[in-house]
């Protein structure tokens, strides 16, 4: 039976972030990722900080240590990482939590595309801009989206959501929604202070970004059909792991 590199099962708790926020759910995170965004808040998936807490595990652990867990009250795991989209065997546990009737969402960034994301229920895409340093690879993104997706058999919901944390970030925002202009599309503060442990100092900061940001996409006369939101679970819980 094939493994999967997981780095932490966590829950219930909520979904802090896109077209679900406020969601009960469960998290499956995986470890690797095939980019290295600057102010990722989960490095530790693939800088090697966190490689003591990977283990290679099948479906059916996965689903027992869920249920460890999260007892029996949950019906919604939401896989994210690193980059879950680049474990082909995935599919696996996608599977099995179809077959045991869990809704599943699925965070990625649109570098990489596998079969079984057909099945995902909630499907967040989450091209990267400028500030993080990463490079979007704009023929595998419309392969994902217009060919994979939009024009397939798919028949859960699709999202863009896009971190914000400077104004070359704002008009990359801007040109991934006007490309897919179909696609449901989310902002999202960006956190650049991932380490601190004063709640309070960055509740207020996160609160000042977002309202900022607010105030940027009023301002702007054409990116009209969007959703703002902040990280919700960084405003509850801080930068704590494991929420
Ligand atoms: C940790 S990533 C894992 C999934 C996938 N690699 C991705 O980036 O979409 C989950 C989400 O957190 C967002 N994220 C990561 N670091 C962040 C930060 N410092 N502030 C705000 N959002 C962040 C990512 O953009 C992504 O939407
Ligand atoms: N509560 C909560 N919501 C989240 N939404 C996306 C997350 C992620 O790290 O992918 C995340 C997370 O780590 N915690
Ligand atoms: S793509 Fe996601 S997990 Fe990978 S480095 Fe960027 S934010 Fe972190
Ligand atoms: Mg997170």
């Amino acid at each position: 039976m094939s493994r999967i590199p997981v780095m932490e099962i966590f829950g219930p708790t909520i979904q802090g972030e896109g077209m679900v926020i406020g969601q009960r759910t469960m998290f499956v995170r995986t470890a690797g990722c095939d980019y290295s965004c600057s102010w990722c808040d989960s490095a530790f998936t693939w800088d090697g900080s966190g490689k003591d807490l990977i283990k290679q595990m099948n479906p059916e652990e996965i689903w027992a240590q869920l249920q460890n867990v999260g007892g029996k009250g949950f019906s919604h795991v939401t896989i994210s990482g690193g980059n879950p989209a680049l474990l082909k065997n995935l599919a696996g546990l996608v599977q099995l939590l179809k077959e045991k009737n869990i809704k599943i969402c699925l965070e990625t960034q649109g570098s990489k595309w596998q079969d079984w994301m057909l099945l995902i229920d909630e499907l967040t895409i989450s091209p990267k801009p400028p500030s993080s340093g990463m490079v979007t690879n704009f023929d595998i993104l419309d392969t994902i989206i217009n060919d994979k997706l939009l024009s397939s058999d798919f028949i859960g919901n699709l999202s863009l959501k896009v971190v914000i944390f400077d104004d070359a970030d704002f008009v990359y925002a801007k040109e991934i929604h006007s490309r897919y202009p179909e696609v449901p599309f989310f902002i999202q503060v960006g956190n650049d202070d991932t380490k601190t442990v004063d709640n309070q100092a960055l509740v207020s900061h996160l609160l000042q970004k977002y309202e900022a940001l607010i105030d940027k996409v009023m301002e702007d006369d054409e990116l009209l059909d969007v959703k703002v939101l902040p990280q919700l679970h960084a405003l509850v819980w801080g930068n704590k792991r494991g929420v």
